[in-house]
């Protein structure tokens, strides 16, 4: 499955730490964020993170094309509830993205929890047949970003920057 993380200044440990107890259970999928947040988990995890820009500068909105595509299984955004954004709007605009394609979103650990759980149990199975439209060659192994036709959205990653 496709998981994208987000999450805002005050709410990164907790995400970092979030995804530290699941690392075993992220590797097995092809993972995305936004650019901070994404780097921060790759400082602390062996995982390999696509990175889209950071979110103040069109992160969220990249992820929301993704989404736009109906490409995103799994959104993990841990929201600052207590702190205004600049960027808002994209904020907004990704999460309503989510509900147009009823993609199953996180905004806080005890949601999270659930839905990582769910993961594990294979109830995500559901998303299989909306892939089912990719090229057999991409649907006999575990998609990479390339696949998705982000390239061109400076995406980087550990591969990437050789870290
Ligand atoms: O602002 C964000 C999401 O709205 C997160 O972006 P960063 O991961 O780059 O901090």
């Amino acid at each position: 499955m496709n998981v994208a993380f987000v999450a805002h200044d005050r709410k990164k440990e907790e995400l970092v730490n979030f995804v530290i107890a699941y690392e075993p259970l992220f590797k097995e999928h092809t993972l995305f964020a936004t650019g901070t947040t994404g780097g921060l988990i790759m400082e602390s995890t062996e995982l390999d993170i696509m990175r889209f820009k950071s979110g103040p500068l069109g992160g969220d909105q990249q992820l929301g094309a993704m989404v736009a595509r109906n490409e995103m299984d799994l959104l993990v955004f841990f929201r600052d509830p207590l702190a205004s954004q600049p960027h808002e709007a994209d904020i907004y605009a990704l999460l309503r993205l989510c509900d147009v394609y009823g993609i199953p979103v996180a905004t806080n650990m005890a949601t999270a929890e659930l839905l990582i759980h769910a993961l594990r149990r294979g109830d995500f199975q559901w998303r299989d047949i909306v892939h089912q439209h990719r090229p057999v060659y991409m649907a006999e192994r575990k998609p990479r970003a390339a696949d998705y036709k982000i390239d061109d959205y400076d995406l980087t990653s550990r591969k990437a920057t050789g870290l």
